[in-house]
């Protein structure tokens, strides 16, 4: 229970109908999950519009709506406030209803087209290991401390998102590492946030389905840093050509990171194998079990924002020689034969490239790859055909194969693949809209010694085919392919 009046702290409103001077049980901005005596909060969505819903929101037991639009009829049973941006205000007043909890720990947030649930996942690792209580929200899972919480989605609505961050606080948090996707920049689900810190990882081509111009999607992700305040740093990657837009314009602590450009934090690939690599980064020698330059680049983010958040640089590199990736990033396993199978989350173009790069850098001549890789239905269509051109440019054999199909039709989204294809690549790929078929496909091909980079689901535990999810997990559908070698 709480008083109205304080959960619309700093949230400028434009008119008020009714009664102030109440207690409201709960927040939500879905009409299906209102509760009596309960605050519905009216957003413009992409799909819908949510004032469509006040009458049910009110028929529920909403005894306060919150919205942009004040129906034409009033109740006098209900309190109406109105409000420029109901968005911004879901994220205002949900942070109020949880005791801004993101002013009770130090909160660190990790945005950028590749890298954000590697650098975050990095993050809450080092800081346990340095003795901290933390807690993460990221694609693959979020944690309040120990506690394994499942994740919907990379950055969670304001509500849930503000009940984790209470969560942590109650567990004695001292930090949170979390990945604001350029998505809930837009929809302001990290409206109300206080911020620690910023990071940038690096922008590529991603979801223009939603943000329709990739300058659309830059300026997105500039929101975050030109939110951050004078006592946040905001960290960028100096190699990326955007890692200064970034910058432009935010009041906070501005500093850099890099491999080829000048930064605050620089390191340099001294020797790489499949299970790690060996840096020289500021100034000392570090092991680290993560593999790749684009790791390179996400273990000096981590490390950079480590010595901002004032950690001794010794305890640093000694704790993260010891830890390991997130989930589904560049997963090795070997097979009774011989091959190497890496399971990867790579689901965008720039993300194909840098994994394989990465591979054909550490494999020996004689060894081949093979390339298993689909699409995501009702996702950005445009990444199609360079996702299929990267992996047949960049491997000896490709086999083009379903991702989460969603709504879509499996064999459309393939061919859309295809037409990526370079005439002198068709030779190198087979189509098999089955993706366990596609990856027993791929270990039949194999001879011992070649590698199979199964690419895009990571650590996805589903197919989502027509809004049902069937169980699927690469790593065991491989490992089982595997097996039957
Ligand atoms: C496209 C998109 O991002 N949609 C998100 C958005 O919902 P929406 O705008 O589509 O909502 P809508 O269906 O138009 O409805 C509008 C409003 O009416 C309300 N409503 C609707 C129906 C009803 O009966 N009653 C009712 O009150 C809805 O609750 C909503 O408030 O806001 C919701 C609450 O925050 C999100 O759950 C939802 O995520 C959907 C499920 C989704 O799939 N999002 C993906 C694309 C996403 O967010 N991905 C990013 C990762 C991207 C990356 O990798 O970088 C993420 O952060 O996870
Ligand atoms: N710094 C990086 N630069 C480019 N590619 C990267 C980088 N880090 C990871 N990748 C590639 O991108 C994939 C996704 O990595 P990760 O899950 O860390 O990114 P993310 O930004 O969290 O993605 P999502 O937007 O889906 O949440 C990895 O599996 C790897 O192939
Ligand atoms: N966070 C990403 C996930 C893509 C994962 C891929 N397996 C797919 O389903 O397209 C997105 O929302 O675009
Ligand atoms: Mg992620």
């Amino acid at each position: 229970m709480r008083a109205l009046k304080d959960i619309l702290h700093g949230i400028p409103v434009r008119q008020v109908i009714g009664n102030l001077n109440v207690t409201v049980q709960n927040l939500c901005f879905d009409s299906r999950s209102v509760v009596p005596g309960g605050v519905f909060v009216a957003v413009v969505g992409t799909h819908t519009d949510g004032h469509a819903y006040i009458d049910g929101a009110i028929a529920a037991g909403a005894s306060v709506v919150l919205c942009e639009r004040l129906p034409e009829i009033n109740r006098d049973d209900v309190t109406y406030i109105q409000v420029d941006d109901t968005a911004f205000a879901l994220g205002v007043s949900a942070s109020n209803y949880y005791g801004n909890p993101s002013r009770r720990l130090r909160l660190v947030g990790i945005t950028g087209t590749n890298g954000k649930t590697t650098i975050a996942t990095l993050l809450y690792k080092l800081f346990r290991k340095l003795g901290y209580e933390a807690g993460l929200l990221s694609t693959v899972q979020n944690q309040v401390g120990d506690r394994v919480v499942a994740a919907t989605h990379t950055t969670p609505d304001p509500i849930a998102l503000n009940k984790l961050l209470h969560e942590m606080v109650e567990a004695g948090c001292d930090y949170c590492f979390m990945e604001v996707s350029s998505h809930a920049i837009v929809q302001q689900r990290i409206a109300g946030l206080n911020f620690a810190g910023g990071i940038f990882s690096n922008i590529t081509h991603d979801h223009l389905d939603f943000h329709k111009t990739f300058d659309g999607y830059i300026k997105a992700k500039k929101t975050f840093f030109d939110g951050l305040d004078r006592f946040a740093f905001a960290l960028s990657n100096a190699d990326d050509k955007n890692g200064k837009v970034m910058l432009q314009n935010t009041f906070a602590h501005k500093k850099t990171y890099g491999i080829k450009s000048m930064a605050d934090f620089k390191a340099k690939i001294i020797e790489s194998h499949f299970d790690g690599m060996m840096l020289y980064l500021d100034g000392q020698e570090v092991w680290v079990k993560l593999v790749g330059s684009f790791n390179a680049y996400n273990i000096l983010a981590v490390y950079g924002a480590a010595i901002l958040l004032e950690q001794e640089t010794v305890k640093v590199l000694t704790a993260l020689s010891n830890i390991t990736g997130a989930e589904g990033r560049f997963d090795t396993m070997i097979s009774p034969k011989g091959v190497v199978g890496i399971v990867d989350y790579a689901h965008t173009p720039d993300a194909v490239l840098n994994v394989l790069e990465t591979i054909n850098d550490l494999r020996k001549k004689n060894e081949q790859i093979i390339t298993v890789l689909g699409c995501g239905g009702d996702r950005d269509k445009a990444k199609r055909p360079q996702m299929a051109a990267v992996a047949v440019n960049n491997s000896d054999k490709v086999i083009i194969t379903s991702d989460n199909p969603r709504t879509e039709d499996p064999l459309q989204i393939i061919r859309e693949m295809e037409t990526g294809i370079p005439e002198d690549g068709k030779r190198k790929v087979f189509s098999i809209a089955d993706r366990r078929e596609a990856i027993r496909a791929a270990c039949h091909l194999a001879q011992p010694g070649d590698i199979i980079l199964v690419a895009g689901k990571g650590h996805e535990k589903y197919q989502e085919i027509n809004g049902e999810r069937f169980d699927f997990d690469d790593k065991q559908v491989l490992s089982n392919a595997f097996n039957e070698q």
